[in-house]
C-alpha cells in the first residue's frame, strides 16, 4: 500500500479548487522549466491533494504553450499518484450535451507543435498507450459525477488538436464521422502520455461546452458561447473533485492496470550509454527505475 495522493489539473475555467484542510500554493521548480503555476495543496476527507490550474490563474498559457512536461514532473515529484484531468470539451454526439461531463478512455494525437516524452537522446524509453487512461480511476470520476448527479457518459474518445483556432468544418465532420472521435480539446495530449511515463495513473473528465461546428442545429463553436457552459459546468466540476477522496481513500494498491509500473521493461539504453545529464532530469519521473 501507498499513501494516495490525488493531483487534479484544472482547464479553462477550473483555476481552483474549495475546502482543502490546509491550503496552501507551493511553487514546484522542475529539470524541464516552470509548472503553469504554483500548485494548491492540502488535505481532503484525509486524503492529500494537489491541484494545477493548467493554463495558470489568469488563463496565461495556450494550449501549446502549457508547460505538459514541467507540470507532470512537478506532480510526481509532490509525491502524487493519481492524476485527473477536468477539461472544456466540444462534443461530436448528439446524446453528450453541453452541460454532460464524459469520463474519456481513449485519445486521438493530432498535436504536432509539443514536446512529448520525457526521453531522448541519451535515454530512450517506449511506453504502451495503448490504454492510456486508468480504468480504476476512471470508475471512481464516474461515481463521483453520478453521486454529485451529473450527466455522465462512461468511455469516449477524445481528438487531441494543436488549436489555438477551432477546428473548421471540414475536420469537424471528418473527426466525427470518419474517425469515430466523441469529444475534441487541446489540451489532453500529451499530457496524458506524459503521466504513464511518470507512472501515475491519469483520468481525463471532459465537461461538454459545445457541439463543436458539425452540428445543424447549433451553428458553429464560439468562445462566447462556451464560456457560458463554462461557468456552470466548473461548480459541477468542483463538485465532482470534493467526492473523489472519499472513494479513493488514503490508501493505494498498487494499480490494478499497471499505471505505476508502466517504465518496468520500457527502458531500452544500456545503464553504462545512458546521458548522465538526461538521467539528472529523469530523477523524479523515472526514479524508481534509476
Ligand atoms: C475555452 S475553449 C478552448 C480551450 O478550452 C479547453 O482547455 P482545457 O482542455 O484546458 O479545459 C480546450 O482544450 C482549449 O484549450
Ligand atoms: N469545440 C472545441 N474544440 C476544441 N477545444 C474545445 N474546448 C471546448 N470546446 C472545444
Amino acid at each position: 500500500m501507498t499513501q494516495t495522493k490525488i493531483a487534479v489539473i484544472g482547464g479553462s475555467g477550473l483555476y481552483d479548487i474549495d475546502g482543502l484542510t490546509g491550503a496552501d500554493w507551493v511553487t514546484v521548480e522542475t529539470p524541464w522549466g516552470k509548472p503553469s503555476d504554483a500548485i494548491l495543496t492540502g488535505t481532503l476527507d484525509g486524503v492529500e491533494m494537489a491541484f494545477l490550474p493548467r493554463h495558470g490563474r489568469g488563463h496565461v498559457h495556450s494550449p501549446s504553450s502549457v508547460p505538459y512536461r514541467a507540470n507532470i514532473d512537478a506532480l510526481k515529484r509532490l509525491g502524487c499518484t493519481d492524476v485527473i484531468s477536468v477539461s472544456a470539451c466540444g462534443s461530436f454526439r448528439d446524446e453528450m450535451a453541453p452541460g454532460d461531463f464524459v469520463i474519456v478512455d481513449q485519445f486521438i494525437d493530432r498535436t504536432f507543435a509539443r514536446e512529448k516524452s520525457f526521453f531522448g537522446a541519451g535515454c530512450v524509453a517506449h511506453v504502451s498507450v495503448a490504454h492510456p487512461t486508468c480504468p480504476r480511476l476512471g470508475d471512481a470520476c464516474e461515481a463521483a459525477a453520478r453521486d454529485a448527479g451529473i450527466t455522465v457518459h462512461k468511455g469516449g474518445t477524445y481528438l487531441a488538436m494543436e488549436g489555438p483556432q477551432f477546428s473548421t468544418l471540414a475536420e469537424s465532420k471528418m473527426y466525427r464521422e470518419s474517425w469515430g472521435a466523441d469529444v475534441i480539446g487541446m489540451t489532453n495530449m500529451p499530457e496524458a502520455k506524459l503521466a504513464r511515463e511518470a507512472e501515475l495513473c491519469y483520468a481525463s473528465v471532459a465537461m461538454i461546452t459545445d457541439y463543436d461546428s458539425w452540428h445543424p442545429d447549433h451553428g458553429e463553436v464560439d468562445v462566447t458561447a462556451i464560456i457560458a457552459t463554462l461557468m456552470g459546468n466548473a461548480d459541477k466540476g468542483r463538485d465532482l473533485v470534493a467526492r473523489l477522496p472519499a472513494l479513493l481513500g488514503a490508501d493505494r494498491a498498487p494499480c490494478p492496470h499497471g499505471c505505476d509500473r508502466a517504465l518496468e521493461f520500457a527502458i531500452l539504453t544500456q545503464p553504462d550509454a545512458r546521458d548522465p545529464a538526461l538521467m539528472a532530469k529523469l530523477d523524479a519521473v523515472a526514479g524508481r527505475m534509476l
